[in-house]
């Protein structure tokens, strides 16, 4: 098992860059415990799969290190990483039965037949795949087949970690929630890091401790789930994690400070004074309070309600014309075209200057 470290780690597909443009996956600097879980979380074509491959030795970077528990593997072969790869789709041998698939790795190995034996079964309990060990795999469900993959990578006692690329595609969706909880149980019951690439975020944050997101190449954010969803380091994370996304506002000059009229708050940026052309106001959908009892507070009109089962998300528009989406669940009793009042705490108040979130001191 190994603590891996990403040291100005890059690639560039083309033979000569010249420009970040040229990169596929920006040098980048992270490292990853041992025994943890993380994941790579991001839209189609922003690099995951480059830096998956760089760590599994699919891929040699042109930038950069890669350590494994501080030892530089950036030109060792997959072979001599160790690392246990589950791909979209499962790969089995659908001749064999269970047991054969999970023995057959320790057999290449020439492990000696009773500690095979051994092995096959701890690593087929940890599975819950111990009473269909003598079935054929080509008869088992989508999900038993990928618990096959993973045992296969999980029997050698020499794993460093587990990579999983989008391991969860081919599942049910009820299975999918078993199944990451069954993986989530493993590596604390093995405390064999994990890296999941997913483009799903409601994947990532309920299976990872922390969280990549990225982005044209470029590493985010990365952080726990909380972190990522309450301090968003810029308007691409607020917007890419929660759903419905951050809500964002423009602002306005007010006497030395910049003033959100929408939610009716006024700020003072921490640091040098911004344009307030390029400043913009994020708060969560969460995070906005809807008072029937409109009074003095700034005003919206309900233009749609979607019901989630518990929740509901409120579609307003303020009086000034700003959109915005509130999930609550609460205010069974609202409709279409009510005035309602929005208040918001300025805790809950995340500022944007050209993208980037900055300190704020925001009063209401
Ligand atoms: N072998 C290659 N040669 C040239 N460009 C490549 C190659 N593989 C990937 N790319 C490019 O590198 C960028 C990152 O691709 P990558 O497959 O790492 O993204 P991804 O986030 O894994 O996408 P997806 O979720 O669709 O698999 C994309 O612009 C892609 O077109």
């Amino acid at each position: 098992m190994a603590e891996i470290t990403l040291k100005n780690l890059g690639h560039s597909y083309a033979p000569n860059p010249s420009s970040d443009a040229d990169y596929a996956l920006k040098p980048v600097d992270l490292t990853w415990e041992d025994g943890k879980t993380y994941a790579l979380l991001g839209p189609s074509g922003c690099g995951k799969s480059t830096m998956l491959n760089i760590i599994s030795g699919l891929l040699k970077p042109s930038d950069g290190q890669l350590l494994f528990n501080g030892v530089d593997v950036t030109k060792a072969g997959t072979a001599a990483r160790n690392i246990a790869q589950v791909f979209q789709f499962p790969v089995i041998y659908t001749t064999k039965t269970v047991r054969q698939n999970l023995a057959f790795p320790l057999e290449c190995r020439k492990w000696a037949p009773e500690k095979i034996a051994e092995r096959v079964t701890h690593i087929a309990g940890l599975l819950d795949l111990s009473d269909i060990l003598d079935q054929p795999a080509r008869k088992l469900s989508a999900d038993q087949k990928q618990l096959i993959s993973l045992g296969r990578g999980l029997v050698r006692d020499d794993v460093s970690a587990v990579l999983l690329d989008e391991p969860l595609t081919v599942i049910d969706p009820q299975m999918k929630f078993d199944l990451r909880r069954k993986l989530r149980e493993i590596n604390r019951s093995t405390g064999i890091t994990m890296i999941l690439v997913t483009h799903d975020q409601a994947e990532a944050m309920s299976f990872a401790d922390e969280v990549v997101v990225m982005m044209d190449g470029r590493v985010q954010q990365s952080g726990p789930p909380e972190e990522l969803f309450e301090r968003p380091q810029n308007e691409f994370v607020g917007y890419f994690i929660g759903s419905p996304p951050l809500n964002l506002f423009a602002v306005q000059p007010r006497g030395g400070a910049l003033h959100c009229p929408a939610l009716g708050v006024d700020f003072e940026p921490e640091g040098r004074a911004s344009d307030p052309e390029a400043v913009r106001v994020g708060v969560r959908p969460e995070h906005i309070h809807l008072e029937e009892e409109v009074g003095s507070l700034p005003r919206a009109t309900v233009e749609t309600i979607e019901n989630l089962g518990i929740d509901r998300v409120f579609s307003l528009k303020t009086s000034g014309g700003a959109a915005l989406k509130v999930k609550s669940r609460h205010h069974k009793s609202l409709k279409q075209g009510d005035e309602v009042g929005l208040s918001v705490s300025p805790e809950d108040v995340l500022l944007f200057d050209d993208g980037q979130r900055v300190e704020c001191l925001a009063s209401s």
